[in-house]
């Protein structure tokens, strides 16, 4: 069986170095190029930390990268303004994009969903990898049913862009598939400090904790008369969520529309 060729934007990144080793450590992938902004015309190799990856060039812009690279997908680990040029350039081109990039806007995601259908060409967007992490938001739609009440408190490292975090959004939107609509806290209540009460996503309050020495972490809390439930999930490396990548190249050869999270794929 040929080898599913893959792309990597953004490999010096934290979750790139992540991607770019167990791609290469996968029998059944082969690393054709990397995407990188601030490496033109240089070889993986070249770059501090890279020494291993031999015959891998480095190409600075998409379409060249897309045109040379006769890859089968594109794997996009950058920011949220270039993760969504690459997603849709990769459509255009043919190649399809798994993507981890958060902070996507609702209407970036139907232009991408739109764009897959058009093309009918697999794409796969993952607010988050990890396998706990999407058992902690299938486990969190779960008891919503039976609890309304509802705080989402994500906390990440400091050196993250968007907030509140991919997974929270995703989060929220589970939930609200099958919560009853209400809104959190007392119907007179009044920041007397704005934002005090975090940001609100259909009635629920998410939280955004950002300091040093955190990596990816999220409860969920479930207030009811009496009693509290607490569903949390942390990643303490982002190997955590390599399987999900892994699993998400290979998934995407086989679909022709946009996967929007790992809990449509994941048994
Ligand atoms: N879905 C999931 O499970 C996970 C998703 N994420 C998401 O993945 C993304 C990356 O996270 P993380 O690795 O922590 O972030 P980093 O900042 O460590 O890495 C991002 C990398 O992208 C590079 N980059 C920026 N612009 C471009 C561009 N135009 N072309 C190519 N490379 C570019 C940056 O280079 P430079 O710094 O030189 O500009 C940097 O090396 C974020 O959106 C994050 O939220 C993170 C963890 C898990
Ligand atoms: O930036 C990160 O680190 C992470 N981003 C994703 C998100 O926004 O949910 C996934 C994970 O939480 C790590």
């Amino acid at each position: 069986m040929s080898k599913i060729r893959v792309i990597i934007a953004g490999p010096r990144g934290k979750m790139g170095k992540s991607a770019v080793n167990m791609v290469h450590l996968n029998e059944q992938f082969e690393l054709v190029s990397v995407l990188d902004h601030k490496h033109d015309g240089k070889m993986l190799n070249d770059i501090d930390g890279f020494e291993k990856y031999t015959d891998i060039p480095v190409f600075t812009n998409i379409e060249e990268c897309l045109q040379k690279s006769k890859a089968d997908v594109l794997v996009d680990l950058t920011t949220p303004e270039f993760g969504y040029l690459h997603t849709k350039t990769s459509l255009q081109y043919g190649v399809r994009p798994v993507v981890g990039t958060t902070g996507f806007t609702k209407t970036q995601l139907d232009e991408i969903k739109q764009l897959a259908e058009e093309k009918e060409i697999g794409c796969i967007i993952a607010p988050n990898f990890a396998i706990g992490a999407v058992l902690m938001m299938k486990f969190s739609q779960m008891a919503a049913k039976y609890f309304h009440n509802i705080e989402i408190i994500e906390l990440h490292h400091d050196q993250k862009l968007d907030a509140p975090s991919g997974t929270a959004v995703k989060t929220a939107e589970m939930i609200s598939a099958v919560r009853k609509k209400k809104e959190q806290g007392h119907p007179n209540e009044k920041e007397t400090i704005s934002g005090a009460r975090g940001a609100n996503i259909d009635g629920m309050h998410v939280h955004s904790v950002r300091l040093p020495g955190l990596i990816a972490h999220q409860q969920v809390m479930f207030g009811s008369e009496g009693e509290l439930l607490t569903i949390r999930h942390d990643s303490y490396n982002r190997d955590s969520f390599m399987s999900g990548v892994k699993l998400s190249i290979e998934t995407v050869i086989n679909v022709s529309t946009l996967i929007y999270g790992l809990e449509n794929i994941i048994e």
